[in-house]
């Protein structure tokens, strides 16, 4: 891939230094002026359990009864050993997990409406997705189209996109292509892509996972900023270091489901300490908190920090936080015993959590995208022509095989088309054409529509636009270059091999192939959805070969024993070849050219009797097609649909 620089709409010129990871700023971080206003969101969760399939054995509790608040303007991260329960925490107060959940999730204080919070919340995942063949500018363009109000004007939005890049210290790179940027950088551009529609809350899957020490912490600190401006920032980490920490400014640690701690970074040594969990000098905090938490110091230390935590031990307001240099006794056991501490806890989390004062609720949230259907299809149907006309390997993969595999069969069948002794061989290389056109349109897809899935997934659950825009969109998309690949290879053998040039025989043969390409693209979409790269490169064909088979110019239908002849009905390519043979020696097509003696095919309309296509069913096998990609472009959407329903 090409990986461009140039000078670009925010007039950087390509001579300046580029691409500073996570740009180092002279000045503290100011907030956003141009983003639309959005009212504070503060998320609480009551006794939250998760439990999931755990084979014969029934279910396995993955979460155990956890409650917590994250507070507008707050940084919360949620750590914890691998396995401990952090993304399902996370996955289940995004809305991204439902099943299997029960519990309550309440948004400033009222039951959560998951199509509303949808629109309020974004979910920024560990891998960053982005579209490798569009510059950083281009992408937040898109998402500035899609995310904000078509009312608003253009030079709106680009002031927008440009404070929102050069916040996240990726000005620099806008002209550059998404695939060419550092780890750093994508990470910017995924965060700088869902800030657009300003979201109120933020769930963040491991930012820092994959960067380095410096990018974690300027990763880190530009969270903290995003959070100091009012929204709720939440996010997984693993293991930050001492500094990192310090930047947060809530911490809920979990284990083995449970919830250990759960209340500021600032509080967590001292409250340790109340359970006898001494962090040493110079070590730092998250490693304590992790041994703690995979059990270095005891299960019963465990035990003791989740009951706590149940019981709001976290620090009630009246609770006398004991010196925390008060001296061991003879057993190691601080002299402020726990049964002690029990009784000065009062406050239930439930009773601390509705007791404190919440921000507003707005009632005038809607579940609604922020542009029309029409708009949301205009806007993805151009990034799709974008995106496919950059990738030049593929455009020249496609393009030229449909060239070369034209030339070489007009070359192997040349002037065969008007002979009579070579109706065989003719219908040979017909066949030769449903292989390229249905395999050279089905696998393009096959291979790069698993590329696209995550950014789709991504775009589709942060409510960018609906799938349905999107999949019309892809669609419409397909078309030009069906029709354009098979027009090309359509011309060059169909010439060569001195078919007959009547213009309606030729177009009737171009509208079918073109079908057959499309049919070739919705099958590709259904497999490439199902599955990865790997599989579906070699499910493709095999899945399809069958289909081969039972197309008639093997065997015709007629000559197929009785019970399997029921799989030529189903197969498309039946309809093709058929389809095909009309066009080409039907229509009263006259006497084909016979240089010897006796040809026995010479009459054309003999040579369709001696393949069993005695009545004429273009038209038929034609529509057939057309109902058939319709079918089948339902049934990939609806396993588009349940794909991205799983993949949540
Ligand atoms: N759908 C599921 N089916 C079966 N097990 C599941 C499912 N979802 C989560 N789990 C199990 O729940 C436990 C917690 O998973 P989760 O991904 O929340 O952990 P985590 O703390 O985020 O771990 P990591 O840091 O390794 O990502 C794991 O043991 C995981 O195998």
């Amino acid at each position: 891939m090409e990986c461009t620089n140039g000078e670009g709409p925010l007039g950087i010129s390509p001579s300046e230094p580029t691409n500073p990871v996570w740009v180092k700023r002279k000045k503290p971080m100011r907030g956003f002026s141009h983003l639309a206003p959005r009212n504070p969101l503060e998320i609480t969760y009551f006794d939250v359990h998760y439990w999931v399939p755990d084979g014969r054995r029934g279910m396995k509790e993955i979460l155990k009864g956890l409650d917590g608040r994250m507070k507008p303007g707050e940084l919360t991260a949620i750590m914890g050993p691998s396995g401990a329960g952090k993304s399902s925490l996370m996955n289940i107060l995004a809305g991204y997990r439902q099943n299997g959940v029960t519990g309550k999730v309440e948004m400033n204080g009222r039951e959560r409406d998951l199509r509303v919070f949808r629109h309020l919340s974004t979910y920024i995942p560990q891998q960053d997705h982005v579209i490798p063949n569009l510059t950083v500018m281009e992408s937040m363009r898109v998402a500035a189209n899609l995310k904000l109000p078509s009312s608003m004007p253009s030079k709106d939005k680009l002031t927008t996109v440009v404070e929102i890049l050069e916040h996240l210290g990726i000005q620099n790179c806008a002209e550059t292509r998404a695939g060419c940027l550092s780890g750093g950088q994508k990470k910017r551009l995924c965060i700088a892509l869902e800030l657009v529609n300003n979201p109120p809350v933020l769930f963040f899957d491991e930012p820092t996972s994959g960067l380095d020490s410096s990018s974690c912490l300027q990763c880190v600190s530009l969270l903290k900023m995003l959070a100091s401006e009012g929204r709720t920032v939440i996010c997984t980490i693993h293991q930050p270091s001492a500094r990192i920490l310090e930047i947060f400014d809530h911490l809920i640690l979990l284990s083995e489901g449970m919830c250990l701690y759960n209340d500021t970074i600032a509080s967590l040594v001292p409250y340790l300490k109340l359970f006898n969990l001494h962090c040493p000098s110079y070590h730092n905090p998250a490693d304590f908190v992790m041994e703690v938490a995979v059990g270095d110091h005891g299960r019963e230390a465990m035990k003791a920090l989740c009951d706590a935590v149940k019981l709001n031990a976290t620090k009630p307001p009246e609770l006398e936080i004991p010196d925390p240099e008060t001296p061991l006794d003879a057993n190691g056991q601080s002299s402020t015993p726990l049964s002690g501490l029990w009784g000065r806890i009062e406050n239930s989390m439930r009773k601390k959590l509705t007791k404190e004062t919440k921000p507003e609720f707005i009632d005038d949230l809607k579940a609604e995208y922020a542009v029309s259907f029409a708009k949301q299809v205009q806007c993805l149907y151009l990034r799709f022509l974008k995106t496919t006309t950059r990738d030049l390997m593929l455009m020249y993969i496609r393009g030229g095989s449909h060239v070369v595999a034209g030339l070489f069969l007009g070359i192997m069948y040349f002037d065969m088309g008007d002979d009579a002794m070579s109706v065989y061989r003719n219908a040979s290389a017909l066949f030769f054409t449903i292989i390229l056109v249905f395999y050279a349109s089905m696998m393009p897809t096959v291979l790069t529509y698993p590329l696209e899935v995550p950014v789709l997934l991504r775009e589709i659950l942060n409510k960018w636009y609906s799938l349905k825009a999107y999949y019309v969109a892809k669609t419409l998309a397909d078309v030009p270059f069906a029709v354009l690949c098979t027009f090309i290879y359509l011309l060059i053998c169909y010439y060569m091999t001195s078919q007959p040039l009547d213009a309606h025989r030729f177009f009737r043969y171009l509208a079918i192939s073109t079908y057959i390409a499309l049919v070739g693209q919705t099958l590709g979409l259904m497999i490439g959805t199902l599955f990865d790269i790997q599989a579906a490169v070699f499910l493709g064909p095999v899945f399809t070969a069958p289909f081969l088979l039972f197309s008639g110019f093997f065997l015709s239908v007629k000559a197929m024993p009785k019970y399997i002849r029921w799989l030529s009905y189903v197969s498309f390519l039946k309809y093709y070849f058929e389809g095909t043979m009309f066009c080409i020696y039907g229509y009263n097509r006259p006497d084909l050219q016979c240089n010897q003696p006796y040809c026995h095919f010479k009459n054309p309309d003999k040579f369709l009797r001696e393949m069993d296509l005695e009545e004429n069913v273009y038209w038929e096998d034609f529509w057939v097609l057309v109902a058939y990609n319709i079918v089948l472009r339902f049934a990939a959407y609806f396993v588009l649909r349940w794909k991205l329903h799983h993949s949540r």
